[in-house]
């Protein structure tokens, strides 16, 4: 684990102590660092705020599998708090990503309450989530999610057009988180002529362009070499230091474990340890 990766208090990848090789042909522009140091759209928070982003209380998930049930959570509590980088560990099959599909109101679960900025989505149909879920909560998958056809811009400029941001704005927003995850000169690239970890990066930015306060990420690191990973998780601190976003994810990596500022290791349906 090199030292410019490790966790730290905001910025918790210090410009001065990452190393050139990170981003392999530039680095995130000094105009774009101050921009969003600037930003009144990017409040910082000194201290955690009382009111968690995201409270999960009690929860249980069962699928109805033929005849019978699978339980498959068997009662998660679970606080996200802004500005955190909270990972969830455990085996294949153990609940992660059953789990953060709840989070991320794309289901709801058969006991418990999970709040989100205070909306009890546990209650909510699925219209009302997915509201909610438009202007709020990015997503990254582990299989990139890229449109192939269009350029890195316009991928990260379909997210706003959908997020119902007004046209003005896209440029200039498209281009900084270009330039926040290290691809301000490969902008006009389309996937295929990017490597893995950049095309995992411009999924961030794609996911993170609306300004998400949360972003939700299941193995995001699971199709990228260690090289590869180590830069995607640089951004995603640079991201949460900068973006006032609480990123959670999955992983199966025991070597990332290190930049999360909490572990939450799942066994079967339940947490069993937490850092
Ligand atoms: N819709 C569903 N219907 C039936 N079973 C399901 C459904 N969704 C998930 N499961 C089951 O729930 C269990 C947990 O799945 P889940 O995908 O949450 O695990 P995971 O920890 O994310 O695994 P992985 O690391 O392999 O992605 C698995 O046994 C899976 O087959």
């Amino acid at each position: 684990m090199p030292a410019w990766l490790r966790r730290k208090k905001a910025p918790a990848v210090p410009k001065a102590e990452q190393p050139q090789e990170l981003w392999q042909d530039e680095e995130p522009s000094a105009e774009s660092a101050e921009e969003h140091a600037g930003s009144p759209a990017q409040p910082v928070f000194d201290q955690e705020p009382a009111e968690p982003l995201l409270s999960v209380r009690g929860v249980e998930r069962s699928f109805d599998v033929g005849a019978a049930k699978l339980r498959v959570l068997k009662g998660i509590d679970l606080d996200l708090y802004p500005r955190q980088l909270i990972m969830l560990r455990g085996r294949s099959g153990s609940g992660k990503t059953t789990l953060m599909n709840l989070m991320g109101g794309l289901d709801t679960p058969t006991k418990g309450t999970i709040h989100f900025r205070g909306r009890p989505f546990h209650d909510w149909n699925d219209d009302r989530r997915t509201e909610v879920r438009r202007r709020d909560i990015g997503f990254i998958f582990q299989a990139f999610a890229l449109m192939p056809l269009l350029s890195a811009y316009e991928n990260v400029e379909l997210s706003l057009r959908m997020a119902g941001l007004p046209r003005s704005e896209w440029k200039a927003r498209v281009t900084s988180c270009l330039e926040l995850v290290g691809l301000g000169k490969r902008m006009h690239h389309r996937p295929f002529e990017l490597s893995g970890g950049e095309q995992q990066r411009v999924a961030i930015a794609k996911a993170i362009a609306h300004r998400p306060s949360l972003l939700l990420a299941d193995e995001p690191t699971a199709e990228l070499d260690s090289q590869m990973a180590a830069q995607v998780m640089a951004v995603f601190r640079e991201i949460v230091a900068r973006e006032n976003v609480t990123i959670c994810m999955t992983t199966h990596d025991p070597t990332i474990l290190e930049v999360a500022d909490h572990v939450y290791e799942m066994v079967d349906g339940v947490f069993v340890a937490n850092r």
